[in-house]
């Protein structure tokens, strides 16, 4: 069989794509390819030539320097696709909004590839987004309607695999971007997962990645029960004036409360795709007994970034929520989240803004149904997460 050439097309080479795809498989001999839609941006990291990454753990620091990679044409999407029909592996690190111009553009190399009758092509979605690779398999299988051999290539050599990110990359200290404007701070520790059932041909090779089985009842554990808990250390810590995530690990209030809502939702999430014991103990050790790296500035602005996503019925918070109702769950410390979310506002934040506004203007109950997206039978949730507000505003 011929081997897998060691090089990886980064699609969006924000913090994920530079500091941890990129970087990791940099460390491990990869040559990297990084295209994103900030154009001018990319012109200055081509001309630049290099980037740091500041890899923080509770413990040691340590800097990567990244060499040697190319910075495709980003002004316009023809050196994307270019690119697409060329590196057979490549890493999607964007938010939701950049899936369907990227599904464009994986359709166009796919024709081109399967006339070429080239090798297996992996697609790699490094995203919290819920139901990625669904997406993907859809819109591809639509935009490729009528050309048989484009639907083979992609059936039979398209390997569309949910990517487990368990690693928090974020910009860099004011000092650092001084230095080095293209400089990402990721967490040393950590580990990617590639869904291997997904994965077509030769696994790759990096260190701190590997496969991931059961990947897409993965990615709901993974976003219900970790950034679950993520977000509403953000939410509650915001509530008691913190600036990042690590000023809230001595607060027991805080603590008490994501706890609690963590080991609901992680429950209801085992019930629902029934993760064995051993797993579920892997898991809630991996979460629960991290070490708490306090050298790791982490802007809560930047873990509660787009409140109205997070708030809404399938993610985070009413997501899992709603699992615990169907399980016979309460989600007394969820509902409390959720409560917090509501009152989480940032003056640099407009959906928080418009969220919060919103309450004023038409009650809380009017705001839980608008942004959770849940129905007036749906009256237990509704109101455990009143009361839960109702109890939030006492406090402050
Ligand atoms: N930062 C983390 O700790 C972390 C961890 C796990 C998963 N994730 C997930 O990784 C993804 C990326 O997060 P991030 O923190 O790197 O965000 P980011 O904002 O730093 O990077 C995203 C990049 O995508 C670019 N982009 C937007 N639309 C694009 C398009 N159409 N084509 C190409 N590039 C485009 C943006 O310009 C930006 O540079 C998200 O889905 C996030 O949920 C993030
Ligand atoms: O990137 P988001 O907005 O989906 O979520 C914010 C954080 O919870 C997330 O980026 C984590 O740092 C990451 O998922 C690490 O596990």
């Amino acid at each position: 069989m011929k081997k897998q050439k060691k090089e990886l097309l980064v699609i969006g080479a924000g913090n994920i794509g530079r500091g941890v795809i990129g970087g990791l498989f940099y460390e491990s001999g990869y040559h990297l390819y990084l295209y994103d839609i900030m154009a001018e941006r990319m012109e200055q990291l081509k001309k630049q030539g290099t980037y740091l990454i500041e890899r923080v753990g509770a413990e040691e620091k340590r800097r990567v320097l990244v060499k040697g990679f190319d910075v495709l044409d980003c002004s316009d999407e023809k050196d994307l696709v270019l690119h697409m029909e060329q590196v057979d592996l490549i890493a999607c690190c964007v938010y939701e909004g950049a899936f369907e111009s990227i599904a464009q553009n994986l359709a166009q190399a796919i024709k081109v590839r399967s006339r070429e009758n080239a090798g297996n092509f992996n697609i790699l979605l490094c995203v919290n987004a819920l139901g990625a690779p669904d997406f993907f398999e859809k819109r591809l299988g639509e935009l490729l309607k009528g050309d048989e051999e484009a639907l083979a290539y992609l059936k039979e050599k398209t390997g569309i695999c949910q990517v487990m990110v368990g690693m928090a990359a974020m910009p860099s200290s004011k000092e650092l971007m001084e230095e080095d404007p293209f400089a990402v701070t990721t967490k040393l520790d950590g580990h990617i997962g590639i869904d291997a059932e997904a994965f077509k041909g030769e696994f790759p090779e990096a260190e701190q990645v590997g496969k991931s089985v059961k990947a897409k009842a993965q990615i709901y554990r993974k976003v219900y029960t970790g950034n679950m808990k993520h977000c509403m250390t953000a939410f509650l810590g915001k509530a008691k004036g913190c600036t990042y995530i690590a000023d809230t690990y001595d607060d027991p209030w805080i603590d008490d409360f994501i706890s609690g809502a963590f080991y609901e939702a992680e429950e209801a999430v085992s019930r629902e795709y029934g993760f064995t014991e051993e797993e579920r103990k892997e898991w809630v050790d991996f979460i629960m007994n991290a070490p708490k790296n306090r050298n790791l500035k982490d802007e809560i602005r930047r873990v509660a970034a787009g409140p109205k996503g997070k708030l809404s019925r399938g993610n985070r918070f009413t997501g899992p929520a709603l699992l615990c109702m169907k399980h016979h769950i309460l989600p007394y410390y969820l509902a409390k989240g959720i409560a917090y979310g509501f009152l989480y506002r940032d003056e640099e934040e407009p959906e928080s803004i418009e969220i919060t506004d919103y309450v004023k203007e038409h009650g809380i109950r009017e705001a839980i149904m608008k942004y959770c997206g849940l129905l007036p039978d749906e009256w237990e949730l509704l109101d455990l997460i009143g009361a839960q507000y109702q109890e939030a505003l006492k406090q402050r």
